[in-house]
């Protein structure tokens, strides 16, 4: 059963992750992986590590959208969420976590996050990953042109979402935008946090859908038992 003691060896190991690359952040290559992630789950990781080794990435950030803008209403708190997300990566010395969407009041918009990433980091290569449902949809995000300017997108491919269509979307916002996106084929997985809360809502079991450390604070918080 998970301790208190976990959640913030979590953080501390967290931190200090953080406070290595605040140190060698200059000229490296960083991933960002945003997401509600209500909750984390194993194709969010395997998806990270994939584009992390495949691009020879420096330091993957995980970063929990604080109020998505397209989740109206997410089932579990902000905060919640974040300790959920430190507890998955926790054991991967390449995966840090940050709070900068969770501590913004307002909307956030990965815009906003961006730009504090440009001004916080000065020299640095953003790659924003993205599964492909997301880049579907890039359109419909705050100050589209800007987010292409200030990164490098990934697209990952995703069960249930068709290559071609994908393909043809992404060649039309490279035309649109001059946008640079790569899209990538990772070894599919299945995996939704809807399909882990259906699961969950009905007593089904979560056991490598999600790190063990999530199951058992999920478990030990009672997180989406009662449904939707
Ligand atoms: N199985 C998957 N394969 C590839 N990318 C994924 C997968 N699941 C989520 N992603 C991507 O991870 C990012 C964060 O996703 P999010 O936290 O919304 O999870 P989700 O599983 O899509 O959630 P929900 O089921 O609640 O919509 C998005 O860019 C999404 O496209
Ligand atoms: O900035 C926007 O307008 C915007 C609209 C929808 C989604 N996003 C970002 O896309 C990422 C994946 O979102 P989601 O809703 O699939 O969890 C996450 O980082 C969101 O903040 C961003």
């Amino acid at each position: 059963m998970i301790t208190s003691n976990l959640v913030e060896k979590a953080e501390e190991i967290n931190r200090t992750k953080l406070g290595k690359f605040n140190k060698t952040y200059k000229g490296t290559k960083v991933g960002i992986m945003g997401g509600t992630f209500d909750p984390i789950h194993s194709a969010h990781l395997a998806t990270a590590e994939f584009i992390r080794d495949k691009y020879k990435l420096d330091k993957i950030i995980f970063i929990p959208s604080g109020n998505p803008p397209h989740k109206k209403n997410t089932i579990v708190n902000k905060y919640d969420r974040y300790e959920m997300v430190k507890l998955a990566t926790m054991s991967n010395e390449d995966f840090i976590v940050s709070d900068m969407e969770i501590i913004r009041d307002k909307r956030t918009y990965t815009i906003d996050t961006l730009r504090d990433m440009k001004k916080e980091y000065d020299s640095i290569d953003i790659y924003f990953i993205t599964g492909a449902d997301a880049i579907c949809d890039i359109e419909t995000w705050k100050n589209v042109e800007e987010n292409f300017r200030l990164a490098t997108f990934i697209a990952a491919t995703r069960p249930g979402i068709s290559k071609a269509s994908t393909k043809e979307k992404i060649n039309d916002l490279r035309k649109k935008y001059s946008a640079n996106i790569i899209e990538v084929y990772v070894p599919s997985l299945d995996i939704s946090s809807t399909y882990i809360r259906e699961k969950l809502k009905n007593n089904g079991s979560i056991r490598y859908l999600v790190p063990e450390e999530v199951r058992e604070y999920i478990e030990c918080k009672k997180l989406y038992n009662n449904g939707d």
